[in-house]
């Protein structure tokens, strides 16, 4: 087993109770962004199925039979009709939610076999997430809402280097009511990636932006992943930001119906809205 997957078991069989009174360096340990001997994909599924209704009203096929294989580093749009199942792999993928059948895995360990105090060392230590709504806490400045987090993580980066990162050094104590919808989501980014997680999970993230504010956003993400290498899904129904991504996945139905790599990616201030 890796270094990276020794580090991240470790971790996940931590147990709350006998981690309580420790130093939080002692009770979680870092992930290095690079190491060569990793599992050679950041995510992968087999057969990964979730079925919601049942019991006297419809059953919906929101995944059906999902197999994939993702890459460390790159950028991935996942695009497809509204219902196509694309925000039900994402929760499976970063742990919000259960298969009914199915595995996915984050690097050498199955997701689907994880407790659910596992899930949530695995979410805190790994996954950062960015919605359409920010979820910032409106009387924090841009630092306070990112030190919410940096608070809290092993080995974090400093509040003003993740604000910095995404282009807002400027903004530090700003409010978010002072700030654009385009600066908020990029506190939030910010929020997401200061504990360095392995991967960061978008679901619309310029779902609720104009182009401009928008392509900030997307300018942020572009930063983090060649910044860090960390790997970003980026669930969208605006099939131009495809084209700033390294692989593209398409969804009906709960299936993957196509991946296509893109040979040339646009910078996102190319991209047409
Ligand atoms: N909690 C739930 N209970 C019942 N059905 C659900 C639930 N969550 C999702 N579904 C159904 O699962 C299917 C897939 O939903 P999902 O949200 O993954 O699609 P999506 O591609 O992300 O859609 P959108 O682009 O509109 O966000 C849809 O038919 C949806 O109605």
């Amino acid at each position: 087993m890796s270094t990276q997957g020794a580090s991240v078991s470790h971790k996940l069989k931590a147990m709350p109770e006998q981690n309580a009174d420790r130093p939080k360096a002692a009770r979680t340990a870092p992930i290095p962004q690079s190491s060569a001997a990793r599992a050679p994909f950041v995510f992968r599924t087999d057969g990964l199925t979730k079925l919601y209704g049942g019991k006297g009203t419809a059953v919906v096929r929101a995944l059906d039979g999902v197999d994939l294989d993702l890459p460390h580093g790159e950028i991935v749009v996942l695009l497809g009709p509204s219902g196509s199942g694309k925000s039900t792999l994402l929760n499976i993928l970063g742990g919000l939610d259960h298969a009914t059948s199915g595995k996915a895995w984050f690097q050498d360990h199955e997701i689907t076999a994880m407790t659910d105090r596992q899930l949530t060392l695995y979410r805190r230590d790994h996954v950062g997430f960015v919605f359409q709504f920010y979820n910032l806490v409106p009387s924090l400045t841009a630092r306070e809402n990112v030190a919410l987090v940096t608070d809290v993580a092993h080995d974090p980066m400093p509040v003003a280097e993740a604000l910095a990162l995404v282009g807002l050094k400027d903004r530090l104590d700003h409010f978010p009511a002072q700030m654009s919808g385009g600066e908020q989501q990029r506190v939030a980014i910010a929020r997401a990636i200061a504990k360095r997680p392995a991967v960061l999970l978008c679901d619309e993230p310029t779902g609720a932006l104009d182009s401009k504010t928008g392509l900030s956003v997307l300018n942020a993400l572009k930063q983090v992943n060649d910044a860090f290498g960390t790997a970003v899904l980026v669930i969208t129904h605006n099939a131009n930001i495809q084209r700033m991504a390294h692989r593209v996945i398409r969804f009906q139905d709960g299936k993957v119906v196509d991946v296509a790599l893109n040979e040339t990616r646009l910078p996102p201030e190319d991209i047409e809205w």
